[in-house]
């Protein structure tokens, strides 16, 4: 009788719960692929019912192999952090980058030379482009948000992250709705709104995941051992909540069938195209704004070493930002039919955003108060700040263009695109590689292989930030003012083609920025890929790397 005494090895509820939905999902997609009215759906089908198969296989051999006790939460009363999640969506999100920047300068290439577009369908502009839009935002950045969040939450409250199977099931399906919306694009499937084309399979999935990732989010806080909770963990807070409500309330679709990858949404009209830039403008504030300000709060303090300039202007940033970005959508439908209060409404909410932006730029860059000599010293910090100084920049850009005079000039031309770029490259695409610098030596506790290459990849990718967002500005101005160019009889001066032409040297010069940024990133992932395999060779030298400069 000596298994009386080994200790009984159950499966946990979420072990066999999970097990059990998703071999329930992997009949039901087969039952879908083989009904599918399109080839392309019957595709998707497949690769839910493949993914779900191969999930269903990892818990049950994870269960024989893994110790019949759950991981403890703490190990000699220090807190026993699970960062396995973390590290996969830290190499997905490099990944997701280096595609999504390859993307960028694909379709860069494509407006300045159109035979790239190749003739055939799924290379085409129209399909690469939300291939593009949603690689940066979505997979690159998103993947940067699900790491640092995961890391921060844990480390601010001094606590395991929440639950066994969850975190996965949130960094994996979250990795695979990226798969089924970018093949999607490829393939034709989109429901034509800009920054939700993924059709309503996709976006069911999302919400499922999305949900799983508040719970497990909301749920470490709960478990936290610090009375306090940081002000990064609020801007995350804020970020997941706020992203599930405009996800279901813009895609809130009726599909044709189960059968079918089409659906039709409810909103029509003036009022869908409101729900979609509450859902797109709000898209820029929580998930390319207010996730990033949260790395921004932990990993500058951190890196710097210096405390949070001013705590209290951090709380009022917090609530000034999140109450003032809801109603700011209306300045992407200036001139249009939506009732001009309305419009008017969204310029005067957008202008009095610039103020708690600019706070949160002052409290992000004062943070360096003493520190201002590790500005030349480490370029991963500089890297850091210059990418609040973008924030700065394009929130002052963001209220200019949102006034209604300046936009009838600038809307529908490249200085929008200008603005986007300002914003993402310099802000979004800074602080996750400064974030990136930080997380993944940590990670896996060595050394970043090089410093000298992150000032190398500093300034290539700065040299193409300048050469991207400044090619636009010019571009942008002069394609709105050819626009509106009228001669003494009254014509208009050029015909749309003769705009088309000028824009010509102004996409090279994109194309060769998105090059450089590109470059840079390489440069990134080389150092990254050295720091995680490189330091295994060279450990018994044991010499701690010194700043390069
Ligand atoms: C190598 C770097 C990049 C290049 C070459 C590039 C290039 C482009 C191009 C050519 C477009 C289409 C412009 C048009 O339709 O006229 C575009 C759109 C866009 N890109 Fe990028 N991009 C890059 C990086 C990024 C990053 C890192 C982000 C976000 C984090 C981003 C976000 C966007 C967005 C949101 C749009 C749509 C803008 C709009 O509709 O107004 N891009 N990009
Ligand atoms: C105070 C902050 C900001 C305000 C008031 C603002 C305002 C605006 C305005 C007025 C437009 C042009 C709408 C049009 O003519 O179609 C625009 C476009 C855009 N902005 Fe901003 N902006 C701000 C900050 C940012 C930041 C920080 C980012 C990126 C990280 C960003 C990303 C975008 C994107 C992606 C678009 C293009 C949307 C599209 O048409 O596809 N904005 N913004
Ligand atoms: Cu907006």
């Amino acid at each position: 009788m000596a298994n009386a005494i080994a200790p009984q090895k159950t499966m946990t509820i979420g072990e066999g719960g999970s097990a059990l939905a998703l071999a329930a999902l992997a009949l039901l997609s087969i039952v879908v692929a083989a009904k599918a009215y399109t080839p392309e759906y019957a595709f998707h089908a497949y690769l839910f019912a493949a993914a779900s198969i191969a999930s269903v296989f990892v818990i049950i051999n994870r269960y024989f192999d893994r110790p019949a006790e759950p991981a403890p939460l703490e190990i000699n009363g220090k807190p026993n952090y699970n960062f396995g999640p973390v590290k996969f969506s830290s190499v997905a999100a490099v990944f997701w980058g280096l595609a999504g920047f390859t993307v960028g300068l694909i379709i860069a290439l494509q407006l300045a030379f159109p035979d790239l577009n190749l003739g055939i369908p799924y290379t085409t502009f129209g399909r690469l482009r939300p291939l593009h839009t949603s690689a940066v935002i979505f997979a690159f950045g998103g993947n940067v948000l699900i790491a640092t969040s995961f890391y921060v939450v844990q480390r601010t409250c001094r606590a395991r992250l929440a639950g066994d199977i969850a975190p996965w099931f949130v960094v994996l399906g979250y990795n695979f709705f990226i798969v089924i919306a970018g093949t999607g694009y490829l393939l034709g499937i989109t429901q034509s709104k800009e920054y939700a084309e993924p059709e309503w399979y996709s976006d069911l999935f999302l919400t499922i995941v999305w949900v799983t990732y508040f719970l497990v989010f909301l749920a470490t806080i709960w478990r936290r051992k610090e009375p306090h909770i940081y002000v990064a963990n609020w801007f995350y807070l804020a970020f997941i909540l706020t992203i599930a409500v405009l996800h279901l309330g813009n895609n809130a679709a009726v599909p044709v069938s189960l059968f079918s990858p089409k659906s039709y949404i409810v909103w029509s009209g003036v009022q869908d195209a409101m729900v979609q830039w509450w859902y797109g403008h709000n898209a820029v504030g929580f998930f390319l704004t207010a996730g990033f300000l949260a790395i921004m709060y932990y990993f500058i303090p951190k890196r710097a070493e210096r405390p949070v300039y001013s705590y209290r202007l951090s709380i009022i940033h917090f609530w000034a930002l999140i109450f003032l970005y809801i109603w700011a959508g209306p300045h992407h439908l200036h001139y249009t039919a939506l009732p001009d209060w309305a419009q008017t409404l969204g310029m005067t909410f957008s202008i009095m955003l610039w103020m708690p932006s600019w706070g949160g730029m002052i409290n992000g860059i004062m943070t360096l108060s003493g520190a201002w000599d590790k500005l030349r010293t480490d370029p991963v910090l500089r890297m850091m700040v210059v990418s609040v100084a973008f924030y700065g920049m394009s929130t002052f850009e963001g209220p200019m263009m949102s006034v209604k005079i300046v936009n009838s000039l600038s809307h529908y031309t490249d200085w929008t695109i200008g603005h986007v770029h300002s914003g993402a490259l310099g802000w979004v695409g800074y602080v996750s590689f400064g974030a990136l610098y930080c997380l993944i030596p940590w990670l896996w506790n060595r050394p970043l292989y090089s410093l000298k290459l992150v000032n190398w990849h500093f300034w290539i990718s700065t040299i193409g930030i300048v050469l991207y967002i400044s090619s636009m500005w010019v571009s942008g101005i002069l394609q709105g003012l050819m626009w509106r160019a009228y001669t003494n009889l009254g014509f208009l001066e050029y015909s749309f083609v003769e705009t088309v032409e000028a824009m010509h040297p102004f996409y090279v010069i994109r194309a060769l920025g998105g090059l450089l940024f590109l470059a840079g990133a390489i440069v990134m992932a080389w150092n990254l890929w050295k720091t995680v395999t490189a330091a295994e060779e060279a450990k018994p030298a044991g010499v701690a790397l010194a700043p390069a400069e």
